[in-house]
Parts: C-alpha cells; sequence; structure tokens
C-alpha cells in the first residue's frame, strides 16, 4: 500500500439539490390541455412569414389565440422563429441564405422587425413583451442555464410575455440550435413547463410526406413503435423552415422524456387546440417530470468526458439510484475537472446517465477500481469514497431487464 498522499481537489456539493420535481403534470391526454398551467408555444418561419417578409396577419392571429389563454390564467412563453425570413427581403435577397454570416446579418435585421410587430400586436391586449435571445453555447454553462431560467421565471410573473429566440447574430456555427423545435423543447424544461406546442404550416405529423396521396395524419405518438415507418426525412416546401418533421419529433422526444407533453398543429389549429378539437398530432409524454437542474444535467449541458463503469456499478449504483464509487469505473476518457458534466457509460459503450464529477480527469486513474478503504489511506480520511454523487446524476437509457 502506497503512503503517497494526493491533493484532491473536490467539487463543492450544490446547497439546492434533489433531482426530481415533486409536481405532478395535470396535463395528461388532449382533453386535458386547458389544465396547463405554462405552456411553451413554438412558432415556425414557415407560418410567420411569406416572400416578402413578415407575415402581420399570422401574428395577429396567433397572438390573439396566447391573449385568450393568457387571459384564463395560463402562463405562456412563446419561442418564435422568423428574424431570419423576416429579415432577408429587406437586405436585397430573393432567397434564405445559405452561409452563416449573411444569415445572421439577416437574422439581425428581421429579429428588430419580428419583435416590433409582436410588441404592436401585444399592445392590442395591453401586454408587455420581452425579448429574450439565448445561444446553445449559453445554456450548456450551468450559470447562464440558472440566470435564463431565473429571468424567464420572473417575467412570468410580473405578467411580461417572454418571446424567445436563437441568439442568432451570435450563435456559433458549430453548436447552433438552427432550428427553433429543439430550443423550445429546452425552454419547456427551463420553466417547467405542463406542455409544449409546435405550430407549423403543416396540421400534424403524416405517415409521409403531406403531399403524398397516401400520408394519413398520426393522432396520438404514445411509444417509439407508433413512430416505425413514418417518413419525415423531406423538408418543408416553404423553403424558410429548417428542420422540417425531424427536429419537431426529436423535439417531442426530448419533452416527452422529461414528462412534457407535445402537440403539434398548424397555426391556424392552435385556437381549436386548446378548445380540445381533435387536430394535429399528440405526443405523449413518456419519462417523469424532471427539475431545471437535471434537465440541464440530462439535455444541455456540455459534456466534457466519458466514465465507463463495471456490471457491478450499473446494478448497485445506476440501477438503484445510488452514488458511483471509483470502486467501480474501469476507464474513463476526456479532460474534465471537478464539477464538470462526463457521461457514464456501462462496458458495452451504451450511454446510461451523465453526472458531475468530484474530482479531474488527471486525478482519477489511479483512483479507478480501488476500494473506498484503499482509498482512504491514500487521500484521508476525509475521502467518501464518491466519484458521481447520487444527486449529481441523471438517468438517460432505461434499465436493462
Ligand atoms: N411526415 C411528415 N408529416 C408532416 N410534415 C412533413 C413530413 N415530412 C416532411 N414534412 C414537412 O415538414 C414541414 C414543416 O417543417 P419546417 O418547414 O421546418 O417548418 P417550421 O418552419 O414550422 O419549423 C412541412 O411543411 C412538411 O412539408
Ligand atoms: N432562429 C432562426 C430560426 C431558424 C428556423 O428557420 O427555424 P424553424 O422555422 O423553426 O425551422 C430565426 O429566427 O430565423
Amino acid at each position: 500500500m502506497s503512503t503517497r498522499r494526493t491533493v484532491v481537489t473536490r467539487y463543492p456539493t450544490p446547497a439546492t439539490r434533489g433531482a426530481e420535481d415533486p409536481r405532478a403534470n395535470p396535463v395528461t391526454t388532449r382533453d386535458t390541455m386547458a389544465a396547463a398551467r405554462r405552456v411553451v408555444i413554438k412558432i415556425g418561419s414557415s407560418s410567420l412569414t411569406t416572400a416578402t417578409g413578415l407575415d402581420v396577419a399570422a401574428i395577429d392571429r396567433l397572438v390573439d389565440v396566447i391573449a385568450e389563454l393568457r387571459g384564463r390564467g395560463t402562463q405562456v412563453v412563446l419561442v418564435s422563429s422568423g428574424a431570419i425570413a423576416a429579415g432577408f427581403p429587406h437586405l436585397g435577397l430573393d432567397r434564405r441564405p445559405k452561409d452563416t454570416a449573411t444569415q445572421q446579418a439577416a437574422a439581425a435585421v428581421g429579429q428588430g422587425r419580428l419583435l416590433a410587430h409582436y410588441t404592436h400586436s401585444f399592445g392590442r391586449h395591453e401586454t408587455e413583451v420581452a425579448q429574450v435571445l439565448l445561444t446553445a453555447e449559453e445554456l450548456m454553462r450551468r450559470t447562464q442555464y440558472t440566470n435564463a431560467h431565473r429571468a424567464l421565471a420572473r417575467l412570468l410573473t410580473l405578467d411580461v410575455m417572454p418571446i424567445v429566440n436563437e441568439n442568432d447574430a451570435v450563435a456559433t456555427r458549430e453548436i447552433r440550435f438552427g432550428d427553433n423545435d429543439r430550443l423550445a423543447a429546452l425552454t419547456a424544461n427551463l420553466v417547467k413547463a405542463d406542455l409544449l406546442v409546435l405550430l407549423s404550416d403543416v396540421d400534424a405529423l403524416y405517415t409521409g410526406h403531406p403531399s403524398r396521396p397516401d400520408s394519413r395524419r398520426i393522432p396520438v405518438v404514445a411509444t417509439d413503435a407508433d413512430l416505425e415507418g413514418v417518413d419525415v426525412r423531406v423538408p418543408g416546401s416553404a423553403g424558410v423552415g429548417t428542420g422540417g418533421m425531424v427536429t419537431k419529433v426529436d423535439a417531442a422526444g426530448i419533452a416527452a422524456t422529461t414528462g412534457i407533453p407535445t402537440l403539434l398543429t398548424s397555426a391556424p389549429n392552435a385556437g381549436s387546440a386548446f378548445a380540445g378539437e381533435d387536430v394535429g398530432t399528440w405526443f405523449e409524454a413518456t419519462g417523469r417530470r424532471r427539475s431545471a437542474r437535471a434537465a440541464w444535467l440530462g439535455l444541455t449541458a456540455e459534456v466534457r468526458g466519458q466514465l465507463v463503469i463495471d456490471d457491478g456499478a450499473v446494478a448497485g449504483a445506476i440501477d438503484r439510484g445510488r452514488s458511483l464509487l471509483a470502486a467501480g469505473i474501469t476507464g474513463l476518457s476526456g479532460r474534465f475537472t471537478p464539477g464538470d458534466v462526463v457521461e457514464i457509460l456501462d462496458a458495452t459503450g451504451r450511454v446510461l446517465a451523465r453526472g458531475l464529477v468530484q474530482y479531474s480527469s488527471s486525478q482519477l486513474p489511479p483512483m479507478l477500481g480501488r476500494s473506498t478503504s484503499d482509498l482512504k489511506e491514500d487521500l484521508g480520511a476525509g475521502y467518501d469514497g464518491v466519484v458521481v454523487h447520487a444527486d449529481d446524476w441523471v438517468r438517460l437509457a432505461p434499465p436493462r431487464r
């Protein structure tokens, strides 16, 4: 046994621990949509713009639906695309630019016009609006994520209408959201919404491209099996949206795994959907609600490394919701420091969870596979053997049967 003592910097225990949100979601089926206390509504470029710029009549119709919801006491956060599509006609371009710099310029021009019209339109309902521009990079950092959470929560308590978009003018090329569907799902988690509504230029998810005569509306997606054979590959024809149905199905999947159901329909159907009519596609929630912190860990945070664990640690820590000890770790990769986010993989390479690691990638190698009592001798009596605390990881893959 070595008597060398290693100086170990540990990640401080956060004051606010607690993984699962105890609030049950009152929205379980389409019929219970009206019970939503907080809704995130996302509207795509194709529904807000024409070839010549903003479709002000379409914006006014959406704003009227939101005003009615707010009148009933439902809090709404709007995620609105449309900055690039609203901007490019004013730069003398006849189609959406493809290069990042011109997209950024178009977004910078269009975002002002977009917000100007929302301000005017919500003004008809004596409602103040607030512009919140987010980047994927910021949301990966815990401090900025918490700041965004706090700002949105405050706006809602002040009865202001937050209008979120990606901060296209500064978003870095490599990690842009690009489309706003995923941003909307993450925003729904950020504000702990009961419901996500995705409004597009198509009234529902179809079994194939809606222009095909054999395509049928899918009214409900309860499990992945309902998506088998569904063709979502062809993008929209409007030429201004970005992700087509792929990103909408992905976004609904993210929301579902965190306990938030999604309704996907067209903007003109928004009113009927909230009136309880059978329109669009309803994606059921499949997972449990998560705290904003757990959602950040599981969905948004930047991953700095990987820990590979043995079967004993899968059964003893991950399957039982316990802390991960050095004894169960067989390998690691990446460069990380205490407090960084790492993925936890089983021996086959399956990503089981993500967590905040307590030691750096340079401290861990001599600790791997060693028992807590053995390590205590090296590291001191204060060492508790925990590499990822039970409160600091979230499960990503379901348990194996
Ligand atoms: N299986 C499908 N069901 C419905 N729409 C589909 C499907 N596959 C592709 N699409 C296309 O996806 C488009 C919507 O995506 P997109 O243009 O990115 O909209 P938005 O601007 O609202 O984000 C629809 O107009 C439709 O043409
Ligand atoms: N942030 C961009 C959104 C890009 C986009 O086209 O999104 P979407 O229409 O939702 O597929 C914008 O405002 O133009």
